[in-house]
């Protein structure tokens, strides 16, 4: 199980993706995701310059030791760039196994615990008509969970609703960073309004969620918990930067909404303290930003002591590869709560031939041998990477804000 050779493939069918490849002496090949929206070529040139040099020769077998040799042995440990890359070999790694086995990988990973995945679907308009529009056309699609987003007067882009109505959203719309312009007060005022348009018009049984997008502080976060609390939400998604997870002490205090976060975390210890002191219930780190399954596992077991499920972070910007291991971990996890689905376009599709499968709000996991997903690389060669950059976001005053 010698790895023999191992390159990245960059293609933008639609927008960048990054894969890499690695193959064994065998031939048996794996591949992972390595795409980092906005600083793609950031991890290409780690992987180039300082990863696949030293995969070479290894035993494709010991994906553990090599996980080790990648973190704690590179001395510069976590940050986006290099998880992404861990990651991606990780990835990679289990894919080879995988089919070494003769196994879809959920079976190596421990077999199923459930028969299907619940998606939730992005919902997103420039107005509360708009959103309730484009709700009733997933619930029609067979959703049980949707993200709603809307358009807030006086904001005129915000974060998750798309340029024209019916089209999707997609956050790294221009080569350099768009700048936009963000008002806590009029948002703050305008969502419970939202939430109460969606509930009257279909119901208590639609699983609602909403993503804040790191935009509040936490007494303004407490706020829109509480102001929520009426229409019970699934989860409200990253409503303050978590750098300090003392945040959530505070916001917890006040409401009974539950809370994701991790979308932008790749380490266990991103997470310690949130989930030791029971401050949320959903981590989002994806496995191909979070150190792959052998990383991402260990959080979710983390996490099962404390009640806390999975809802994996699922954006166009990973790529089938990932959404696809992601298909396999979540037929297989324990604790799973919920997997993010923003369709790919369907080049992007076409590149990535896999064998998951929507079908009625759910994915259906495949049972071809590895994580079940390729690359066609003559058809990826067709796509070149263009630099594409996410926004950043400014108060009305001019003062930079997060995005
Ligand atoms: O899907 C989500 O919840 C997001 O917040 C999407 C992010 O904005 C996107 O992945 C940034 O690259
Ligand atoms: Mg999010």
């Amino acid at each position: 199980m010698k790895i023999s050779d191992a390159y990245v493939i960059v293609t933008s069918p639609g927008r960048n993706f990054v894969t890499l490849k690695i193959v064994t002496e065998s031939g048996t090949y794996g591949i992972g995701d390595a795409t980092l929206n906005g600083r793609e070529m950031a991890v290409v040139a780690y992987l180039e310059e300082h990863v696949i040099p030293a995969l070479i020769g290894r035993d494709a077998s010991r994906i553990e030791d090599i996980w080790h040799y990648l973190y704690r042995g590179a001395y510069w440990r976590r940050g986006p760039v290099t998880m992404a890359a861990v990651s991606a070999v990780d990835l990679a790694l289990w894919d080879i196994k995988a089919k070494a086995a003769g196994m879809p990988l959920y079976q190596l990973l421990g077999g199923r615990s459930r028969e299907r995945v619940m998606t939730y679907a992005h919902c997103t308009g420039k107005d509360i008509e708009g959103c309730l529009a484009e709700v009733e056309k997933h619930v029609k699609l067979g959703y049980r969970a949707v993200r709603v987003q809307a358009g807030v007067p006086g904001i005129p882009t915000i974060y998750g609703v798309a340029k024209r109505e019916g089209e999707r959203y997609e956050p790294a719309d221009s080569e350099l960073p768009a700048e936009h312009v963000w008002s806590t007060a009029k948002y703050l005022n305008h969502v419970p309004k939202l939430f109460a348009a969606v509930r009257e018009r279909f119901g208590e049984e639609l699983h609602v969620l909403h993503d804040v997008h790191h935009r509040l502080t936490p007494i303004e976060a407490a706020r829109l918990g509480k102001a929520v609390e009426p229409y019970h939400l699934f989860w409200l998604e990253d409503c303050v930067p978590a750098e300090n997870q003392e945040s959530f002490r505070l916001i917890r205090q006040h409401t009974t909404t539950p809370l994701a976060v991790g979308e932008v975390f790749n380490s266990i210890h991103d997470y310690r303290e949130l989930l030791e002191n029971q401050w949320i219930d959903y981590i989002r780190t994806p496995l191909s930003h979070g150190g792959g399954i052998t990383h991402v596992r260990r959080i979710a077991d983390l996490a099962s002591l404390y009640h806390v499920r999975t809802g994996f972070h699922g954006p166009t910007d990973l790529s089938p590869v990932c959404l696809g291991a992601a298909v396999h971990f979540d037929t297989w996890v324990p604790n799973f709560g919920i997997q993010e689905h923003m369709p790919h376009t369907a080049e992007t599709d076409a590149v990535f031939p896999h064998d998951y499968r929507f079908e009625d709000g759910h994915f259906l996991v495949g049972e071809a041998p590895g994580h079940g997903v390729d690359i066609d690389e003559a058809l990826a060669k067709q796509y070149p990477y263009k630099r594409a950059s996410l926004p950043v976001n400014r108060l009305e005053d001019g003062t930079l804000w997060h995005w």
